[in-house]
Formats: structure tokens, C-alpha cells, sequence
């Protein structure tokens, strides 16, 4: 199915005036090493200025300061903390895991302390060095694979050769349904025309975008703005549509700046995110 504009009507609605921020979803996002911190502050970004009711931030204490430069309405937790982690995972409802995590053995540790928390309430958005790790770990792989959370991974085509051991050239619907469906998760195929391959074998295609996209960061922005739909919309929609209409939104936020930007900087997508969705509202 190709997705259209119809699914941010559909899924985009008013707020009940009878409501507080704890009717919009918890999410957490981890990640952010000290290369890469940027990472998983536009992520967390994009999960506050999509509408998640309160977000949480478990990241290197190195991140503190930008990140409540940049994020004030985020709460930080130190991610190598495992007792503090523990507690914010369990009283999350969407994990975004990976953004600027890195791979070396720390990162690792984190993954599994995450992994291993996940419950059948929880969503879990595996994206960036996440993905990469669990790749190289059959003991996380099989953790992901057997968990009670919905899982959700967000690759783009080398990330997802590492996971599918497809390689990028011989990566068509019908190879990487077939590894999705063994991985018992969601998988966003990031790419120019992105595939979403769903848990119950519907494909959702995405016919817009371009290369005004190709910046670092575009993609934890995805993740970010993923979480915050899930979080306040899951009550009153099911997950396919939540994640087709967070997808085209992502997307289509790009296309509208790309009118008068050559490029489109995450950040500038990220500071949009309120004004387009009231469009849709
Ligand atoms: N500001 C920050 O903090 C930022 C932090 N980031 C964080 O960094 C972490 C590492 O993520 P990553 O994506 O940068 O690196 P990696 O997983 O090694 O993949 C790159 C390799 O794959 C290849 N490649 C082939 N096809 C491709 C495709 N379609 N799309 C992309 N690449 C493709 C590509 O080929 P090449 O470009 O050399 O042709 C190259 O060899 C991760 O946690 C992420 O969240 C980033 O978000 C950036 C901003
Ligand atoms: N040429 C392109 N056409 C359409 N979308 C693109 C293009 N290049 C990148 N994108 C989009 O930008 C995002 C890039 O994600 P990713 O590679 O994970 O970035 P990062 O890890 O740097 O944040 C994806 O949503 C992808 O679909
Ligand atoms: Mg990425």
C-alpha cells in the first residue's frame, strides 16, 4: 500500500480537553555516546516536539549539558547507571534504543540491560548502533526476537544487510519480508522510497522524499518523531497506521522545507513538527 496524506487526518486528531501529560505516553531514548551525542538529543527532540507526553533521556553524563541546552523539557538519566536504567525502561511505553550508541562493549551491556527489561506493554524502536549491535550478537538477537514488546526496527539498507545479512543489491520486498517475519518485528527500510514491512505482512510504501534528506541526523529525527506518535496515539489507533502515518509525516515535513532549502537540517525539521501536525489535527 502506497501511504498518502489521508493517514495523518486519520491518526492526527484534537486532544481531549479533559487530559494531562500523562495521557500522551512516556518515552525513553537511549543512546548518545561522547562522539556521538547530537544523535540522540534530535532524537529526543523530535519525541518531545511530536507530542510525547514526558520524555526521558538515558545518555553519557558528557550529553547533560547540551541536552538541557538544547531539550529543557527532557529529563536525563546516566545510562551506565543499570538501577536507574532498569527503573526508567520500566516506566516507559516507548524505548527508543540506539541513536548515537556506539558498538563497543558498554554500548553492549546497555542493549542487553534494555532487552532484558522489555515487557509486553512496551514498544521498542531499535535504530542506528543498536541495530548494528544486535547484528553481531546472537545472544541479543535472540532476545529481541523472543520478546514480548513490540518491536520495531528502523535500518537503513547497510544497517539492514548487517541484521538480514542481505546484501544492499539483492535487498527486495520479498528477501526482506522474509527475514522480517523471522525477527517477529516491524521493519522500516530506510531509503529513498522507504518500505515498511509490518508484523502481519501488510507492506506500506513511502513515494515521497529525496536527496534533500541525506543529512546525519535525518534518521534518529525518524525515531524521535516514531516515539512520539506511538506514545499518544496508541490508545485510539492500531500500530500499523501509527507507524505509517509517523513515517509520511517524517517525510513529508522534509518535503515542505525542501520548497525553500536546498538541504533540510534535522534541527529545522525537528523546530516544524508542531505547526505541520496542527495542519493535520
Ligand atoms: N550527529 C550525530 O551524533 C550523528 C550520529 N549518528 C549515529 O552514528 C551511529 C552510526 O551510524 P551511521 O549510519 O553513521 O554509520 P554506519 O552504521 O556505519 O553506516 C554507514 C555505513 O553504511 C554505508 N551505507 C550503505 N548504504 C547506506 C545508506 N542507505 N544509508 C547510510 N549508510 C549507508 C555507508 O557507506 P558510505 O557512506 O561510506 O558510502 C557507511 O559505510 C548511529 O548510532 C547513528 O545514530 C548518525 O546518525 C549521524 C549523526
Ligand atoms: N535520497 C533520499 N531520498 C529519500 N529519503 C532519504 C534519502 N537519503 C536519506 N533519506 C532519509 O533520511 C533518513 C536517513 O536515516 P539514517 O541513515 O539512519 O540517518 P542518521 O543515522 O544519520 O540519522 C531516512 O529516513 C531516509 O529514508
Ligand atoms: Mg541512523
Amino acid at each position: 500500500m502506497i501511504i498518502s496524506d489521508k493517514i495523518l487526518t486519520k491518526i492526527i486528531q484534537p486532544r481531549p480537553l479533559q487530559s494531562h501529560k500523562g495521557d500522551f505516553g512516556r518515552v525513553l531514548t537511549i543512546g548518545g555516546n561522547i562522539n556521538y551525542g547530537g544523535a540522540i538529543i534530535m532524537a529526543t527532540a523530535a519525541s518531545v516536539s511530536s507530542g510525547a507526553g514526558l520524555v526521558t533521556c538515558a545518555t553519557n553524563k558528557e550529553n547533560l549539558t547540551a541536552l538541557h541546552a538544547r531539550v529543557p523539557e527532557a529529563m536525563f538519566v546516566n545510562y551506565f547507571d543499570k538501577i536507574a536504567l532498569s527503573d526508567s525502561i520500566a516506566s516507559a511505553d516507548v524505548i527508543i534504543l540506539g541513536p548515537g550508541l556506539g558498538d563497543d562493549i558498554r554500548a553492549q551491556e546497555i542493549v542487553q540491560v534494555c532487552l532484558t527489561n522489555l515487557r509486553s506493554r512496551h514498544t521498542c524502536i531499535i535504530d542506528g548502533s543498536a541495530i548494528t549491535i544486535i547484528s553481531q550478537n546472537t545472544h541479543l538477537k535472540e532476545l529481541a526476537t523472543t520478546s514480548a514488546a513490540q518491536i520495531i526496527y528502523t535500518p537503513h539498507q547497510m544497517e539492514w544487510q548487517r541484521l538480514s545479512h542481505i546484501l544492499i543489491p539483492e535487498q527486495t520486498t520479498s528477501t526482506s519480508q522474509k527475514i522480517q517475519a523471522f525477527l517477529n518485528a516491524t521493519v522500516i527500510l530506510k531509503k529513498y522510497h522507504t518500505e515498511i514491512f509490518h508484523k502481519n505482512r501488510l507492506i506500506s510504501t513511502l513515494e515521497i522524499g529525496g536527496p534533500y534528506m541525506a543529512t546525519g541526523g535525518m534518521g534518529d529525527t525518524l525515531a524521535g518523531i516514531l516515539g512520539g506518535f506511538i506514545a499518544q496515539f496508541n490508545k485510539n489507533h492500531n500500530l500499523n497506521e501509527i507507524i505509517d502515518a509517523a513515517v509520511y509525516f517524517h517525510t513529508y515535513v522534509a518535503q515542505e522545507l525542501a520548497k525553500e532549502n536546498y538541504v533540510v537540517l534535522p534541527t529545522k525539521l525537528i523546530s516544524q513538527i508542531p505547526a505541520v501536525m496542527k495542519k493535520f489535527e
